[in-house]
């Protein structure tokens, strides 16, 4: 028996970043969380603590920002392949690397040209792997907060003995959406298809008639699939966010579907995958995110 080394990287974790563009008085800001990453012949500094292969995280920090300052940030797939194939392609023990970006939103006060309003806690994501002179793209939205208020029913699910769920043939729905979808290739409008992708989804939540939460995933990653060919694969996380109909019973009064306890936990989580069969590789473009 023996041990080894298993697989490794390391790299400088959340650093925050918030550029400011600026066109005569009217201003745009960037507010990024960037986590860099790096893979390659690192044995040395594991096994003897040998670091002459080891960009150090602190340079990988330093990068951010500089890179920040020499060419605007753009998207945020292109500053992370930007970011990316620099780490890969200039440092001769690092064969790989995994940058991952999550942008904060910010909306513009209005008329104001350089205040602005925090207006939700979704981020815009990418997690972007670089292997050699390979690279993939899996971009994605987080912590979407939606609800319809009809629309939804849940019936036809197994009676045990630990059933007390009613059936019901009109409910709250509501969710938080987090989605990552793998792009096929780099040569992509990123910001475009971003902006489609998310209003696809939330059409499609709106729209779909549900009959549970797991239909509504998929038939929210068929239509993002359906509607973009550069797009192989949508991984969808969504707790379901119950809402409970009180019972006015005791105080005589009868709740005609419109008093509901918002619970905060324990929540339904329902997760799924949406590809194509015939998609071309994932390759690592997924290795060590998060399942969903
Ligand atoms: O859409 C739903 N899916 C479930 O699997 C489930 N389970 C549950 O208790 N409520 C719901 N709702």
């Amino acid at each position: 028996m023996a041990i080894v080394l298993g697989p490794n990287q390391y790299g400088k974790a959340e650093n925050r970043l918030v550029t400011v563009s600026r066109n005569g008085s009217v201003h745009t800001i960037k507010d990024l969380t960037v986590s860099t990453s790096l893979r390659g012949d690192l044995a040395a500094t594991h096994l003897t603590g040998d670091n002459s292969a080891v960009l150090a995280t602190d340079t990988q920090k330093n990068t951010v920002y500089a890179f920040a300052k020499e060419a605007p940030v753009g998207e945020i797939e292109d500053f992370a392949l930007r970011l990316g194939r620099h780490f890969v392609s200039t440092q001769e023990a690092i064969s790989g690397a995994r940058i991952l970006i999550d942008e904060h939103s910010w909306d513009r006060i209005d008329g104001h040209d350089h205040s602005f309003v925090k207006a939700s806690d979704e981020k815009r994501t990418t997690a972007v792997t670089i292997e050699g002179d390979k690279a993939w793209v899996v971009s994605g939205v987080k912590d979407v907060v939606v609800l319809k208020s009809t629309g939804s029913e849940f019936h036809g699910y197994p009676k045990d003995p630990y059933t007390t769920l009613k059936e019901t043939n009109d409910r709250i729905l509501a969710t938080s959406v987090t989605a990552r979808w793998r792009y096929i290739g780099t040569d992509v409008d990123w910001g475009k298809s971003f902006t489609s992708i998310r209003s696809t989804m939330l059409k499609t939540f709106a729209d779909k008639h549900s009959l549970s939460l797991q239909q509504t995933l998929y038939a929210m990653g068929e239509a993002v699939l359906q509607s973009r060919a550069d797009v192989a694969e949508v991984r969808l996380s969504m707790p379901n966010k119950h809402h409970f109909l009180v019972d006015l019973s005791a105080f005589g009064l009868q709740n005609d579907n419109e008093v509901f306890y918002a619970a905060d936990r324990p929540y339904g989580l329902i997760e799924g995958t949406v590809l194509r069969d015939d998609a071309e590789e994932a390759g690592s473009a997924w290795y060590s995110l998060p399942a969903f």
